[in-house]
């Protein structure tokens, strides 16, 4: 296969997409959220036809060796279209959810140690701290247990972030994937899930941390997603669906 049949600009956006991603994975180990090859980052390229691509890493490649030309390019079935090596083994995760949320431009997945350890444990991690409902504007979810290899991962992702405004979600015994309108924005929220999971952690050595009140999450969540920094700041930018349940909402229905 190849990316002949597209037009110039996309596949000048392609070249692009390349550069992007493949910047952005060398900020995984930057930030301390994964080892080895651990860890892999997204991004979407909208095509005129709806039949969008995706850019991604090769699997199991050094961070160090992750350049442009490195990167490969599939559709949303996670067939490889361009590239020379084997796609990412999320690969089929990341696809699945691009298909299913029209709004997703970025995808990241790490193991980074300590959401790793709230996914092994099956624990959301409650939303404690202002900054948590900051970016994820209430608890981090769960998702469940899945497989590696087709789409369960996929599913789990898209039924566990429809129900919640978090850009994040552990997966059971796995680890956390993160969402965002671009690549920047998920990488963004992967480095958050970390930091609040470890902050929260250390909190419960010390005690029980206080919870935040719901009226406080939804007005904290407003003001970073629409009002903070200068106007371009990569919070998510994903709109919540409309059947999502406020942090009021839920406070209400008690
Ligand atoms: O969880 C897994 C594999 O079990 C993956 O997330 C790897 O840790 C990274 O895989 P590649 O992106 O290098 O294929």
């Amino acid at each position: 296969m190849s990316l002949d049949h597209l037009s110039a600009e996309v596949r000048a956006e392609v070249e692009r997409t390349r550069a992007v991603v493949a910047a952005l994975h060398a900020e995984l180990p930057r930030w301390g959220l994964v080892v080895w090859t651990a860890g892999n980052v997204s991004q979407r390229v909208r095509v005129p036809s709806g039949d969008d691509l995706l850019v991604i890493k090769p699997s199991g490649v050094t961070y160090d060796e992750l350049t442009p030309e490195a990167m490969v390019v599939c559709d949303l079935e996670g067939n490889l279209l361009e590239g020379t090596r084997a796609p990412s083994s999320d690969t089929a995760a990341h696809a699945y959810v691009y298909a299913h949320m029209p709004e997703v431009g970025g995808v990241v997945h790490t193991h980074s140690t300590y959401a790793t350890a709230w996914a092994a444990r099956a624990e959301p991690v409650p939303c404690v701290l202002t900054m948590m409902a900051d970016e994820f504007g209430g608890d981090i979810p769960i998702g469940p247990f899945a497989l590696i290899g087709d789409d369960s991962i996929g599913r789990g992702i898209v039924e566990t972030l429809r129900e919640s405004r978090s850009p994040a979600v552990l997966m059971r015994n796995h680890g956390p994937f993160t969402i965002g309108t671009d690549a920047k924005a998920a990488v963004k929220a992967a480095v958050m899930v970390e930091e609040v999971a470890r902050t929260v952690h250390i909190s419960r050595q010390l005690g029980e941390p206080l919870p935040i009140e719901a009226h406080h999450v939804d007005s904290l969540y407003d003001r970073y997603q629409n009002v903070y920094g200068q106007g371009s700041a990569p919070t998510s930018g994903i709109t919540p669906a409309p059947t999502t349940t406020s942090a009021t909402d839920k406070e209400q229905q008690r």
